[in-house]
């Protein structure tokens, strides 16, 4: 199967903080493959823009180093590098000053898509937004990126949308949650919408309950300062794994289009139930075998935050109430999987005598690594002992499905950044979405602040801590288990 590369208008894209570790990681690969796909314009520019003083030469020189240390050698060649480093251009420019925005005004040219983006701390995106404006280089057609976190709580990011608000409109401005960049998440439409077989399905009589789980193996260190403040709730739970929810649980958009897409999110968190404090599960990574623990990790011996959390969420609308969604994430966790485990209700009644007739489908919808679909299903067990059944998979892995193009998955951010460019936002959170989600978290976040829980610790290299287990055996149901 080949896949199709849909040419993007030559463009201008200006990476705020171009020499930060987003820009060096993700960045900066991304356009280097989107390059290489034949899908970035010749005539193209990348402006990275930063305070150090540093010439396009040696700007290029750390975009090469960058591109070389993270994209595979099998994914990259000298000729193709250095071609793309010619597209790169840099300017020295401080977000909350003078220095730079005259230059970076003369180094936009008319007729291109003008896209910026803020790939600098958040304290600094109002400023950015409000000197493009003042300084004139951006106008009604630009567009900007905004960065993760979007506020800390409903408070901030209501002033934050309302700050960028000032200068630029809705349709205009792109807020990451690289989550729905990613190729298998974009999938769950797919699977959910052009196909007849789930959709009948796909509500309470015949879901019994969701699993969502965002396991990592990564701890938080070199991060501690921002994920203390944050936690696993904010910083995974309330954005990447509320987006995972409402791609399961919203009704089908009219058509594929931003804002159909948006409003079918927005209306399943608005109808998200308070959660009760006996259901959330945190915990925090102890230390182990000499490796530092979460207090460590964060540079806070006291710290309260934490690195792993569960969460059994209700939805109070017709297709899902008396379906709990259970949602776990943690660091430091027995393995890096992110999957959705839809768990069907059992047949209403069995006419085998085999225990083992009365069980559930379960879809497993893998989402990384190994990205693919798992359908258990009932069988006859083979042979002439009667009538004996047994529970199998269908396995679909999209390497092998897809060939070469299954196995060679685009990262989010190419997507996503291409999306920008092409000015496409169905894959970007709308203002309204970001503080719908807000303000289902607020309440959960402040109770924990208040009781001054302390999260339980759990050992590294587990599932997370044993109260987690508890969350779903009192329902009479299992975790599954994590494993890649
Ligand atoms: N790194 C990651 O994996 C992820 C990052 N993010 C988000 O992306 C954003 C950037 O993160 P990250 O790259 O890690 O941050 P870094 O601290 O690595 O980089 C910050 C960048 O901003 C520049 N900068 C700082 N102050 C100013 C200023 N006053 N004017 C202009 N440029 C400035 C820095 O360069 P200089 O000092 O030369 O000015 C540098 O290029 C943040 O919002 C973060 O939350 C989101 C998801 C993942
Ligand atoms: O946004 C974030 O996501 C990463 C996990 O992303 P993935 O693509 O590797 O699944 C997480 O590690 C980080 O803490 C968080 O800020």
């Amino acid at each position: 199967m080949v896949s199709r590369t849909i040419p993007v208008d030559p463009f201008d894209l200006v990476i705020f903080g171009g020499t930060g570790d987003l820009a060096r990681r993700k960045i900066l690969p991304s356009l280097y493959r989107r390059f290489l796909a034949g899908q970035m314009p010749e005539e193209s520019r990348i402006i990275g823009a930063a305070r150090t003083e540093i010439s396009v030469e040696e700007y290029r020189a750390m975009a090469r180093d960058s591109i070389t240390e993270f994209v595979p050698s099998s994914k990259r060649d000298a000729a193709s590098l250095t071609a793309f480093i010619d597209h790169l251009r840099y300017v020295a420019i401080d977000a909350t000053g003078t220095q730079g925005w005259q230059e970076l005004r003369e180094e936009m040219r008319e007729g291109m898509v003008h896209a910026f983006y803020f790939s600098v701390a958040p304290s600094l995106f109002g400023a950015i937004a409000e000197r493009l404006h003042e300084h004139g280089i951006a106008d009604g057609n630009s567009r900007i990126v905004v960065e993760k976190p979007f506020g800390k709580d409903l408070k901030t990011a209501r002033a934050l949308n309302a700050t960028l608000a000032e200068h630029f409109t809705e349709q205009q401005i792109y807020r990451i949650d690289h989550y729905l960049g990613k190729e298998t998440v974009q999938n769950l439409m797919a699977i959910r919408f052009a196909n007849i077989l789930f959709e009948p399905l796909w509500k309470t009589e015949y879901i019994d309950h969701v699993q969502i789980t965002v396991a990592e193996t990564v701890a938080v260190d070199g991060r501690g300062a921002y994920y203390d403040t944050s936690g696993a709730m904010r910083d995974m739970v309330q954005n990447h794994l509320m987006q995972l929810l409402c791609l399961i649980a919203m009704e089908p958009p009219y058509h594929f289009d931003p804002d159909a897409v948006r409003d079918e999110k927005l209306k399943v968190i608005r109808a998200l139930e308070p959660v009760r404090p006996e259901d959330i599960v945190r915990g925090q990574y102890a230390p182990k075998n000499g490796k530092a623990g979460y207090r460590d990790d964060a540079g806070n011996p006291d710290s309260r935050t934490e690195s792993y959390i569960a969460l059994k969420v209700g939805i109070a609308n017709w297709r899902w109430k008396g379906t709990p969604f259970y949602l776990r994430t943690g660091k430091r966790l027995r393995a890096r999987t992110s999957e959705i485990a839809i768990y069907f209700r059992r047949p209403p009644h069995s006419i085998f005598d085999d225990p083992e007739g009365g069980r559930e489908n379960v879809l497993v919808i893998r989402l990384q690594p190994n990205e693919g679909i798992n359908l258990k299903v009932m069988i006859k067990e083979p042979g002439p002992g009667g009538m004996r059944l047994t529970q199998v998979p269908l396995d679909m892995s999209f390497a092998q499905a897809l060939g070469p193009d299954g196995s060679d998955i685009p990262d989010a951010y190419e997507r996503l950044i291409m999306d920008v460019i092409r000015g496409n936002q169905t894959l970007f959170m709308r203002g309204d979405e970001v503080e719908a989600a807000w303000a289902w978290a607020d309440p959960i976040i402040e109770g924990w602040e208040t009781r001054q829980e302390r999260p339980h610790a759990y050992e590294p290299g587990t599932s997370g801590p044993e109260d987690a287990l508890m969350l779903l055996h009192r329902d009479g149901r299992r975790w599954r288990e994590i494993k890649e």
